[in-house]
C-alpha cells in the first residue's frame, strides 16, 4: 500500500459516521442555550438510591439519536431518554451524576402513534432491545434512516427486508449468573457498557426453549451447590450459560462457562439436565479463567453428546461447534444469503474467495454456482467446521485456510492470483488496510460486502470506491428486529 492510500485509510478509520454514545442511562451536557425554550420544567425532587437526588421534569421529544434514544433539552443540554419517541410529551427523572446525567422515563403524557402496541412485557423482558417500544413500521423506518444517511455518498439503498414475525428469532441466547444482595442466584445480561448482571428470565427476541433451559440450570445450581462465579473476588464457579438452538434441526447445545475446570458431581448434573430436558443434544464445560468481556474461554470439554450441533441453511447441512460464529437469525439469514449470491452474479466458472467465512457458510452456499471457492477464516473452530461442512454437503470445489484474512490476501496478492468475485463478511469493526489495499490490487470484477455494521461498511466502501470500484445495490436487512442493529450488503464493481 502507498504511503497516500495509508493516510486515507487511516483518516477513513478515525472518522466513523456515527460516533458511539454513552452508557444507557448518561447523556453528556453538550447542551446548546438557543434550545432552552423547549426545556423540560422541573416537577418535583426526590431521593433515590441511597438518597441521591433526581428530579422530575416535563418535556417533549424532539428527535431520536443512531440508538434509538429520545432526544430532549433541559436547561440548555441535550439529553437521551431510553423508550421514549419523537413527539411524545412525557415525565422523565433526571440526576447527575460526576459530568453525567441519568435519565429514566417515568410516564408518557401523550403517546406517539409510532408506540408499539405490545402485550405487556413481564420483568425485564425487553432487556437489550433498544426499540421494541417502536411499532413495526417505526422500526422500519429508523433503520432505514440509518443506511440512507451512512450510504448517502454510494447511492439511495434498498428498502430494508423485514422480518415476518420478528420475536423469538434468536438460536443463541448467552446469560451470565451472579447473586444479588440477597444473596440469591440470578442470571440476566449486563447493563450496556457495565459489569452490572440486569436479572432476566425471558427476552422477546430469544429463543423460549432456550431461556427455559437457562432457568433450569439457575433453579438446580443450589442443590448441586454450584456456586456463581464472583468477579470481584475471583470466587464461585459458574460464569454463563450458553445455548444454541438448530431452528431447523432441533438440535440444542448447552455450554456452561466455568472459571475452573474442577466441576464436582458433573455427571449427576449433566443428568439431572436431561431428564429436565430430554431434547438437549450435547453439554459442554468451556473454562473462561479470563477477565476481559469474551464470554467463551479456549479449554473445552464435552460432557454429552458429540459437542457440535448441526443445522439447516439455504438446503445445506451446517455443524457448528460452540466457538465458530454462526448468524443468529437463521429466517433472515437465508433472505440476506439469497441476496448476496445473487449480487455476485455468478456463471459456474468464476473463482470465488469467502472472506471471514466462518463455517463456511456464505461459500459452501456459493460453491454449488462457481468455478472454486477459497474461504479464509481466523477462528480454528469454525474452520474445521468449515471443512467439515463441505464434506458433509458433497462439496468438492471449495477450499478453507486458517489465518488473519488481511494476511491472506496480501499473500494473493503477492502471487497474483487470479480471484473473480470476493465476498466478504467481516466482525463489527469492518476490515484492515492489509486485506482492503490487497483487494484492490486482485482486482476481482465484483466484491460483495456483507457486513452487520454499516458504520465500518460504510468506511471500507469510501476506501474501495478510491481505488477503482463502484458501488452497486446497497441492501439493507433486519437481522436483529427490536434492537438498533441492521445488516447490509454492497455490492461494487470494477469501474
Ligand atoms: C460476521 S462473522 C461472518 C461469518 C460468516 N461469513 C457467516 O455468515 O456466518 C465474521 C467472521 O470473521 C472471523 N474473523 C474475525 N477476524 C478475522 C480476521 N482477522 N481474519 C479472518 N477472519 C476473521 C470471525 O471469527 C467470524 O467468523
Amino acid at each position: 500500500m502507498t504511503k497516500q492510500k495509508n493516510r486515507e485509510y487511516k483518516k477513513s478509520r478515525k472518522k466513523p459516521h456515527h460516533s458511539k454514545k454513552q452508557n444507557s442511562k448518561q447523556s453528556s451536557p453538550q447542551g446548546n442555550r438557543k434550545n432552552e425554550k423547549s426545556q423540560g420544567k422541573p416537577n418535583t425532587t426526590d431521593k433515590h438510591q441511597r438518597g441521591k437526588k433526581r428530579v422530575t421534569i416535563e418535556v417533549t421529544c424532539s428527535g431520536l439519536t443512531s440508538e434509538g434514544k429520545g432526544i430532549i433539552q433541559w436547561k440548555g443540554k441535550q439529553l437521551e431518554v431510553a423508550n421514549l419517541l419523537p413527539g411524545e410529551t412525557a415525565e422523565v427523572f433526571v440526576s447527575k451524576k460526576g459530568r453525567f446525567f441519568n435519565t429514566e422515563l417515568k410516564r408518557v403524557i401523550n403517546t406517539s402513534e409510532d408506540r408499539a402496541n405490545l402485550p405487556r412485557l413481564s420483568y425485564n423482558e425487553g432487556v437489550g432491545c433498544q426499540i421494541q417500544h417502536m411499532n413495526e413500521q417505526a422500526q422500519k423506518r429508523f433503520k432505514q434512516n440509518i443506511i440512507d444517511e451512512l450510504m448517502k455518498p454510494f447511492g439511495k439503498p434498498e428498502p430494508i427486508i423485514t422480518m415476518e414475525h420478528p420475536y423469538d428469532y434468536r438460536n443463541k441466547n448467552v446469560m451470565t449468573f451472579g447473586m444479588n444482595k440477597k444473596r440469591q442466584i440470578i442470571s440476566g445480561l449486563y447493563a450496556e457498557n457495565t459489569h452490572q448482571i440486569i436479572p432476566m428470565e425471558r427476552s422477546i427476541i430469544h429463543d423460549p426453549k432456550a431461556d427455559e433451559i437457562i432457568q433450569t440450570i439457575k433453579g438446580m445450581m443450589k442443590s448441586f451447590k454450584m456456586q456463581p462465579y464472583n468477579e470481584d473476588n475471583g470466587r464461585g464457579f459458574l460464569r454463563h450459560v450458553l445455548v444454541r438452538v438448530g431452528k431447523k434441526s432441533g438440535e440444542i447445545m448447552v455450554v456452561l462457562v466455568a472459571a475452573s475446570p474442577m466441576f464436582k458431581g458433573k455427571n449427576n448434573f449433566v443428568k439431572a439436565l436431561r431428564k429436565a430436558h430430554p431434547e438437549i443434544t450435547t453439554i459442554l464445560l468451556n473454562v473462561n479463567k479470563r477477565n476481559d468481556s469474551m464470554v467463551l474461554g479456549n479449554q473445552e470439554k464435552v460432557l454429552f453428546g458429540k459437542g457440535t450441533i448441526t443445522d439447516t441453511l439455504c438446503g445445506l447441512e451446517f455443524e457448528i461447534s460452540a466457538k465458530s460464529f454462526y448468524q443468529i437469525n437463521p429466517v433472515q439469514t437465508e433472505k440476506l444469503y439469497t441476496k448476496a449470491i445473487e449480487m455476485a452474479e455468478l456463471t459456474g466458472e468464476e473463482t470465488v474467495v469467502d472472506a471471514y467465512c466462518g463455517i463456511g457458510t456464505i461459500g459452501l452456499v456459493a460453491s454449488q454456482q462457481a468455478g472454486k471457492v477459497i474461504g479464509v477464516e481466523l477462528n480454528k473452530d469454525a474452520v474445521r467446521d468449515a471443512i467439515r461442512n463441505s464434506k458433509r454437503n458433497g462439496v468438492k470445489n471449495a477450499r478453507f485456510y486458517q489465518g488473519d484474512a488481511g494476511e491472506f490476501m496480501v499473500q494473493m496478492a503477492e502471487h497474483g492470483e487470479d480471484v473473480d468475485v470476493v465476498f466478504m463478511d467481516p466482525p463489527r469493526s469492518g476490515s484492515d488496510e492489509a486485506f482492503l489495499s490487497s483487494l484492490v490490487k486482485l482486482k476481482p470484477k465484483r466484491v460483495v460486502y456483507v457486513s452487520c455494521n454499516p458504520e465500518t461498511q460504510a468506511r471500507d466502501l469510501k476506501y474501495l470506491v478510491k481505488y477503482g470500484y463502484k458501488v452497486g445495490e446497497i441492501q439493507p436487512v433486519d437481522m436483529f428486529p427490536q434492537t438498533v442493529h441492521v445488516e447490509s450488503v454492497a455490492k461494487l464493481e470494477l469501474k
